[in-house]
């Protein structure tokens, strides 16, 4: 637990909850009129996921989400962020409406409401509706004016009673892993088509911003990003230019333009010929609508060195051996947790923030034979990360929630079903959920938020 003589207690009101995506949990992708998105597209391309895993079937919370309710409810979990299917609600992206779409989110939201949980929505989380990436997607600069339309139609259905909502996550996975990089769906690999990506992304959030301060919906809105400490390896020239050039791309990228208004000026060099001009002003200022809060997903820093033949930054991560690595090869340190927070505070000010995801994907067998299930490094990382947000507090950082990715083991995208981050196993064979020794101890500190 607490190697402290006193316990690390959080804030009055300190938010605790958990998280998932729709395509990683959901499920029945087509079901009640649902249109395909692109996941469900590169799921079913040969190839694309490992061991050839998709989404349909997942974690069946499409249909088992009153049991899953029931037990983040026997957790004591506050809060469960999730994020809505786009093209559950409008099957080809814009237009024709599916009500029954609809009608399943406002039964989800009303069951976490009902069980004393507040809703913590996400608009996007990477699964595009097929239909709008066949006219395509986030290159196409239509996709704003779509986006804010699908956000429209959320904030007018669900606007009334659910209390935090976020635009994107992590839009810097979905331009580089879907467009630079060619890892993760719509799986493009141009340097040009992620520029174009990052920009529309970058609008599209604006616009929902808008669109969530024209609607009248209550509650606040933010953006949900990835961030990475980067650490130089040594004190060259070359290293030093590297990590700036590694941070530019993934922590400064997205937080510059929508909190400053302005571009790192080192991505000209990331992108090279594929950065555009300056973008207008009137984009840019779309883009800095300002935002309530922001949810901050950390998993893991990286050591940087110059690295030449590293694209497109042209810097690489230097393996930290010895060190506690989790089943994605992701280095365990809590630390670079608190550096972030603070140097989010230091660079764009004392905004809101949530802990929107971090967690530790650790073997689990694939069926549990008890419960809870042992799994000792996942509860360790976990009490370390919260100590790491406990001294962000102490320093001033105005830290307002943390929810745990993830509440259940689930499809991690292009590694398939082979990492399991849960708080709950999941035995896919069977659809049990079984509790990790990880989530007792989570509802330990929930139940004395403290640590
Ligand atoms: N990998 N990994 C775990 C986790 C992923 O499952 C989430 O969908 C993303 O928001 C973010 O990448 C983090």
């Amino acid at each position: 637990m607490n190697a402290h003589a006193d316990p690390l207690r959080f804030p009055p009101g300190f938010v605790w909850g958990a998280a998932t995506a729709a395509y990683q949990v959901e499920g029945s992708p087509l079901a009640d009129g649902a249109g395909p998105s692109i996941w469900h597209r590169f799921s079913h391309t040969p190839g694309r996921v490992r061991d050839g895993d998709t989404g349909d079937v997942a974690c069946d919370h499409y249909r088992r989400y009153p049991e899953d309710i029931a037990l983040m409810r026997s957790l004591g979990l506050q809060s469960y962020r999730f994020s809505i299917a786009w093209s559950r609600v409008l099957p080809e992206g814009r237009g024709r409406i599916n009500q029954a779409g609809l009608d399943h989110y406002a039964r989800v939201v009303d069951a976490l409401l009902e069980a004393g949980i507040a809703p913590n929505i996400t608009l996007y989380h990477w699964d595009l509706p097929a239909a709008l990436d066949d006219r395509g997607g986030w290159l196409n600069p239509d996709i704003a004016d779509w986006f804010a339309d699908y956000a429209t139609l959320m904030f007018r259905t669900l606007g009334d009673r659910v209390p935090l909502w976020s635009t994107l996550n992590e839009p810097w996975v979905v331009a580089d892993g879907g467009y630079m990089h060619g890892v993760l769906a719509p799986g493009h690999r141009s340097a040009f088509e992620a520029a174009i990506a990052a920009h529309h992304l970058l609008l599209a959030h604006g616009r929902g911003v808008q669109a969530f301060r024209a609607s009248g919906a209550r509650g606040q809105i933010g953006l949900v990003v990835n961030l990475e400490p980067k650490y130089p390896a040594s004190h060259s020239p070359a290293d030093l230019a590297a990590t700036l050039r590694a941070e530019a791309y993934m922590n400064r990228q997205y937080l510059d333009p929508v909190l400053r208004g302005t571009h790192a000026e080192e991505l000209a060099e990331v992108f090279g010929e594929a950065w555009p001009a300056p973008r207008p002003a009137e984009q840019m200022a779309v883009i800095r609508e300002p935002i309530d809060w922001l949810g901050v997903n950390y998993y893991t820093r990286s050591v940087v060195r110059a690295d030449e033949s590293a694209w497109p930054q042209r810097a690489s991560a230097v393996p930290q051996r010895g060190a506690l690595h989790t089943e994605t090869a992701w280095e365990v340190y809590p630390r670079g947790l608190t550096d972030t927070l603070t140097w989010v505070k230091n660079r764009y000010g004392n905004l809101p923030i949530y802990i929107t995801e971090n967690g530790s994907a650790f073997f689990d067998p694939p069926s549990a034979e008890v419960d809870p299930l042992p799994d000792p490094l996942r509860t360790q990382t976990l009490h370390k990360h919260l100590a790491a947000v406990h001294a962000a507090i102490g320093a001033g950082v105005d830290v307002r929630g943390y929810y745990a990715w993830s509440l259940l083991d689930n499809l991690e995208w292009a590694h398939g079903y082979s990492k399991r981050f849960g708080l709950l196993h999941v035995d896919y064979a069977t659809q049990r959920r079984t509790r990790k020794a990880s989530a007792l101890a989570y509802a330990a500190v929930i139940a004395a938020n403290a640590l």
